[in-house]
């Protein structure tokens, strides 16, 4: 995949989307040669911060960790970057873990945090 448009998925929880939002600032070159999808407010945030285009799902307890997961089995995402609140409960608990499952069975690179996307994006 080196060298190739890749399709990237990001999500952060309310806590962590400042975190997602520098992290996509400081690497505003490298996104913006790879296709980005977003969770509603999430995406919108990134668009804002970056200037750079996310298509945008539903919002994540909506509906949009659910399109990421379809879009996984699908083979229609690349890579997912997926700043998890370890120190929250979430409601829609369900739907975070059920796109972190496909993730991991589909072989999709997912970055938890801000150190494993510096990573999987130095790779792609
Ligand atoms: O809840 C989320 C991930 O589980 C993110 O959704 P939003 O980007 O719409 O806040």
């Amino acid at each position: 995949m080196e060298g190739e448009m890749a399709r990237i998925g990001l999500v952060a929880h309310d806590d962590k989307k400042d975190d997602l939002c520098r992290w996509a600032e400081a690497h505003r070159d490298k996104l913006a040669r790879h296709q980005l999808w977003g969770t509603g407010t999430t995406g919108s945030r990134v668009m804002e911060a970056t200037g750079l285009e996310v298509g945008l799902l539903k919002s994540g307890p909506l509906g949009g960790d659910q399109q990421l997961g379809a879009m996984i089995c699908e083979g229609r995402l690349d890579v997912l970057v997926f700043f998890i609140d370890p120190l929250s409960a979430q409601p829609h608990d369900v739907d975070v873990k059920a796109l972190t499952r496909l993730a991991t069975l589909y072989d999709v690179p997912l970055a938890n945090n801000k150190s494993t996307a510096d990573a999987v994006l130095a790779a792609i």
